[in-house]
């Protein structure tokens, strides 16, 4: 367990940047998940790909009030048909109820609070088809939620005399939002929270987007979820299934961490700067998640030796975007240079 002497404090955004306060000083630049979109297709090859998607910041993009992060109507369409090819589930630091009613679609998994409210279904032992699943929720932090009101509501008390903060509960954890507080009360936002969990030493702080976010300190996170959802799915066969996993955050870099370690899989980070990650690829923001999902179904197009033609003028129109060496040349049919997930 941890407690308040050996936690670490809550360290804010720098605020150089729209991007959250991750130690960019080994960052590297990844190369641009559409303009390698011919080593996603090859590694893909054979394989059933398993989508998960993180939600502020990669179907939505980030505003300033996170009321109001909706996502684009054409985005939710995008989605929608993804999921009819590739099993999906967005992974969010929302809570479930809350990013369904941002996303929703009912034919999507979700895991909110980080991870921590995961609804899935149960793969039947002896078969996979729809018919033998049920729906499972899973809750490994479920002792927490009377924590979790009581330090929301102190975290509402300590910060409602600073302007522009705003606390919101995700119920199995706390955001603490300061994007609209003025840059000098920054540390004061860090002060506050800190000296509230003072009194709650299994409870710890990690810092997001302009967001401190408050959590159980249980062994649980994004990677976990996605490892818990392959498993329930009844895709743990790592020779068979390729998973992808698309998100903008710190927290989304636990998920690329198991995919990179269960090498076979394969993280997008969505970030317009260089970041230190463990993902394999990059996108520069939302809009070019609109261009990566559509594409994905070219995968699908590719396995029925068909290609309709809206997905082929999508395709064109993101080779555009590509500079020569960024590395796409060929598309369909080339396995050569696959990246080994
Ligand atoms: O895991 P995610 O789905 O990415 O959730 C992480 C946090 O996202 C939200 O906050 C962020 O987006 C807001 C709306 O664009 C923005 O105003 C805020 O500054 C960002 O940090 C959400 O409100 C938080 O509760 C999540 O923890």
């Amino acid at each position: 367990m941890t407690t308040s002497s050996n936690r670490e404090n809550a360290k804010m955004d720098s605020g150089s940047s729209d991007e959250d306060s991750t130690d960019n000083s080994r960052a590297s630049i990844c190369p641009s998940a559409i303009c390698s979109f011919d080593q996603i297709v090859a590694s893909a090859q054979n394989k059933k790909i398993v989508l998960f998607l993180d939600y502020d910041g990669t179907l939505s993009p980030i505003v300033n009030d996170p009321e109001k992060a909706f996502m684009s109507p054409e985005m939710r369409a995008t989605v929608k048909n993804v999921a009819k090819h590739f099993p999906t589930a967005i992974v969010s630091g929302r809570s479930r109820d809350k990013v369904f009613d941002f996303v929703k679609l009912t034919e999507i998994y979700y895991a909110g609070s980080h991870g921590m409210d995961i609804l899935a279904s149960t793969a039947d032992s002896d078969s996979t088809t729809k018919e033998t699943r049920e729906a499972k929720l899973f809750q490994p932090a479920s002792e927490f939620l009377t924590m979790i009101t009581e330090v929301s509501k102190s975290l509402i008390e300590v910060t409602k005399a600073i302007k522009g903060a705003t606390v919101e509960n995700n119920k199995f954890c706390v955001s603490v939002h300061y994007r609209n507080v003025d840059k000098k009360n920054w540390k004061l936002v860090a002060q506050v929270v800190n000296n509230v969990l003072q009194d709650f030493p299994s409870l710890k702080v990690s810092s997001g987007r302009k967001v401190l976010e408050v959590r159980p300190t249980i062994n649980w996170d994004k990677g976990k979820a996605v490892e818990f959802l392959l498993h329930s799915l009844g895709f743990d066969d790592s020779e068979n299934v390729l998973p992808i996993y698309i998100g903008d955050d710190k927290t989304d870099e636990d998920a690329f961490k198991v995919l990179r370690e269960r090498k076979n899989g394969c993280g997008i980070l969505v970030s317009h700067v260089p970041k230190k990650t463990e993902a394999f690829f990059r996108l520069k923001d939302p809009s070019e998640v609109m261009i990566l999902l559509p594409l994905m179904l070219n995968i699908f197009a590719v396995v029925l030796l068909i290609m309709p033609s809206q997905l082929e003028i999508d395709f064109v129109i993101s080779l555009n975007n590509c500079h020569v060496g960024d590395g796409i040349s060929q598309f369909l049919g080339e396995t050569e240079g696959a990246i080994n997930f």
